[in-house]
């Protein structure tokens, strides 16, 4: 120790090479006394032990910088015996990444949701462009031809200041610049066709992952669109996937490219000075290490605010969606507040990104600009001076150095970037791979259906709220060729049969049979083609008239798309318009007269189907073979209208309260075309008195 020269001596190297041994021995020992919580707490301090040991490295790498001015002090053993074990020590950081990945294994409990690894992430986004490998090949191609051509630049710009510094020649000095001129030429046309091809194969990637995404969605169940909000899963399909396709198209082009070219610098510059390459080199590692924990906690942030502009989506779109709503309780203000608010929730998120952001560059920077330049140069001109590298050396090799430290910053800024594309495609796999909560499609599709439908002891609640039920047992049968009638006042469960009878949710106890077989059994499109609902506010898609009308049948001939027309007395204004079947339409909402117009087309048509109706109108329930009322999810009465009339039950009070217009302050619906009698028979029909809170009959 009284001897210590730090030109010379190795006892500072053995010193730290007994820190890391202690290190990793007192972790080992550890983990062992306590398996517990031992594997978990050295996992915590691996950003620290990495640190620490990339500190150690760096300063052995110093050391032998020093001793290479000694010569023959390289190659002494007591200086590479410390140097050996630091490198055994690597092996077993890398073991103790084998600890941690136990502890990843101990910790997932089955059934949480696994965080998804970035990497295979990138990995599963590329395998979708697998079907553009040659696309991909191409771009490739450029790409290195561009990053070759741009990685002779410095050397040639080297050659040409030594021909006019050292030869002090034309001729030396002509013929780098000549080769400079074909490299710059020959470098821009290959970025030219690399961007250009990438940018072709990540739009065919945004295009995949669209279709996949909106097939997907297709494909769920309706309870999924319930629990889920329209804003969301349109902001998934929108700019999440734009994101994802956008920032992993800009990022591999320039990840690829800039990594490429830093391997070729980083090739020229060993073949130049090792020693100045190893000044270079020597604090890389602590950036990858700050580049880490930055891209972690962006991805984190990303994902946060993907959310957060979900909810502005979600806001905004319910608001514009209930405009009319909003206006009417002149709630603009506080709508356009809270918007607002949901946009400055972001805005915190930005804020913390943009801070995370501002520290990051400001390391990496100090690093970059300050530490490594001013280190290279230092060195470097102690190299020029004592005779070991010519001055258009350096000079190439500092023009190398800036190079590679744009690169580096590049694939820096790439990792963030990939990472933002990462935590948008997570959110889009999270969709893509979701499975549907639905009993597999039926095979059942036979020729001809009697059309009889029977609810058997069915007992159902909506997934969203699967405590409430909804419906009660309820049984009942709808007769072939007959026409049925749900009964009852509001929010009694007359909808929710019908989507259970068109399959769209599973009851939780019963069966929905139609001719005998559960609903499930049968074919989708089997099913849906038998089985058509005629939704009491009509809803029309942006398209042509003649798309509405055959949506859902594939290649439909405009003859029968004319003849349903004419069947729903409908050609006639149909053709009133100029464009005829090829109007667009824009709205769905139908005029008095046009529904009145409908109604009777309908009317026509029950005479040959089997009808389940929650009618509107009073003479349609009137007619109907069978009633069947409904009370909070249970059959309370059924049978024909003059039947249950003269029981006087609940179905009797409500046409009551209908007819007589006993409601709250609501305008009583007008029975159509009743004559005098009529009404008076319903009166009369009906017991009195009753004190029945139902609001209303919807017929
Ligand atoms: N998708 C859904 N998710 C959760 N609850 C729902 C859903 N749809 C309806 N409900 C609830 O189920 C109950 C029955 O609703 P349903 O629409 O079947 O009644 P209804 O008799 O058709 O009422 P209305 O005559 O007002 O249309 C109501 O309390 C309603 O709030």
């Amino acid at each position: 120790m009284q001897d210590f020269d730090v030109f010379r001596s190795v006892f500072d190297l053995w010193g730290t090479l007994l820190v890391r041994v202690c290190l990793l021995l007192g972790a080992s020992i550890g983990v062992s006394w306590n398996n517990a919580d031992g594997p978990q707490r050295v996992s915590m301090l691996e950003t620290l032990s990495d640190l620490l040991c990339l500190v150690v490295t760096a300063y052995a790498l110093a050391k032998l910088l020093l001793f290479s001015e000694q010569g023959s002090l390289m190659y002494d053993p007591w200086f590479l015996i410390p140097n050996v074990v630091a490198g055994l020590g690597e092996g077993c950081e890398e073991s103790d990444g084998l600890i941690n990945q136990v502890v990843e294994e101990e910790e997932e409990i089955p059934g949480e949701k696994e965080e998804p690894h970035s990497g295979a992430t990138v990995g599963r986004l590329l395998s979708y462009c697998k079907k553009d490998a040659l696309l991909l090949g191409i771009a490739f191609l450029f790409l290195l031809l561009s990053a070759v051509c741009e990685a002779f630049i410095p050397y040639y710009t080297g050659q040409a200041i030594d021909g006019i510094v050292i030869h002090k020649s034309m001729e030396y000095f002509v013929k780098p610049m000549a080769t400079l001129t074909v490299l710059a030429l020959v470098s821009s046309i290959a970025i030219g066709v690399r961007g250009g091809v990438f940018s072709i194969t990540f739009a065919r990637l945004n295009v995949r992952l669209r279709n996949l995404l909106f097939r997907s969605l297709m494909r769920q169940e309706i309870g999924f669109f319930d629990a889920n909000h329209t804003g969301d899963i349109t902001s998934r399909l929108t700019s999440d996937t734009t994101q994802v396709s956008d920032l992993i198209s800009e990022n591999v082009n320039l990840f690829l490219r800039s990594l490429i070219k830093a391997l070729g610098f980083c090739f020229f510059m060993f073949s130049m000075s090792w020693k100045l390459t190893l000044v270079t080199i020597m604090g890389f590692p602590f950036i990858a290490v700050i580049s880490k924990l930055y891209g972690e906690y962006y991805k984190r942030l990303t994902k946060a605010v993907q959310n957060a502009l979900a909810q502005a989506n979600k806001l905004a779109e319910e608001t514009i969606s209930a405009m009319r709503t909003v206006r009417s309780f002149a709630n603009e203000e506080q709508e356009a507040d809270s918007y607002y608010a949901r946009l400055n929730d972001m805005f915190q998120l930005n804020k913390k990104q943009a801070l995370a952001y501002s520290c990051y560059m400001w390391s990496s920077c100090v690093y970059l600009r300050a530490g490594s330049a001013v280190g290279i140069l230092f060195y470097g001109g102690h190299l020029v001076v004592s005779g070991q590298m010519s001055g258009g050396t350096l000079i190439s090799f500092v023009i190398y150095e800036l190079e590679l430290g744009e690169c580096l910053e590049s694939i820096a800024s790439v990792y963030t970037g990939l990472m933002q594309g990462v935590g948008a495609a997570e959110k889009v796999f999270e969709y893509i791979d979701r499975k549907p909560k639905l009993p597999q499609d039926g095979q059942e599709a036979p020729a001809t259906l009697k059309g009889l439908v029977e609810f058997r002891n069915v007992s159902f609640a909506y997934p969203t709220r699967p405590d409430t039920l909804i419906l009660k047992n309820v049984s009942f049968t709808v007769r072939p060729g007959e026409v049925t009638a749900l009964v009852g006042p509001s929010g009694s469960g007359k909808s929710s049969c019908v989507c259970l009878l068109e399959n769209f949710y599973t009851p939780q106890q019963g069966q929905v049979l139609l001719d005998g077989q559960p609903v499930h059994t049968y074919q989708h499109s089997y099913l849906h083609s038998q089985v058509a609902l005629v939704g009491q506010e009509p809803v029309l898609f942006a398209r042509s008239v003649m798309k509405n009308i055959s949506y859902g049948l594939l290649d439909t001939p405009m003859e029968a798309v004319v003849q349903a027309a004419i069947k729903a007395n409908a050609h006639d204004f149909i053709t009133s318009f100029s464009k005829g079947y090829e109007t667009g339409v824009a709205t769905s909402a139908l005029d008095a007269e046009s529904e009145h117009i409908v109604q009777q087309a309908l009317n026509d048509i029950m005479r040959d189907h089997t009808v389940l109706v929650i009618a509107h109108r009073l003479s349609t329930v009137e007619r109907a073979n069978n009633i069947i009322v409904i009370d909070r999810g249970s059959v309370v009465e059924q049978g024909p209208h003059r039947e249950l009339m003269a029981r006087g039950g609940l179905y009797c009070k409500l046409v009551q309260r209908q007819v007589l217009g006993i409601e709250t302050g609501a305008e009583p619906l007008k029975p159509p075309e009743e004559s005098a009698w009529q009404l008076r028979e319903k009166q009369q029909g009906c017991r009195r008195g009753s004190s029945e809170s139902e609001s209303t009959l919807r017929y």
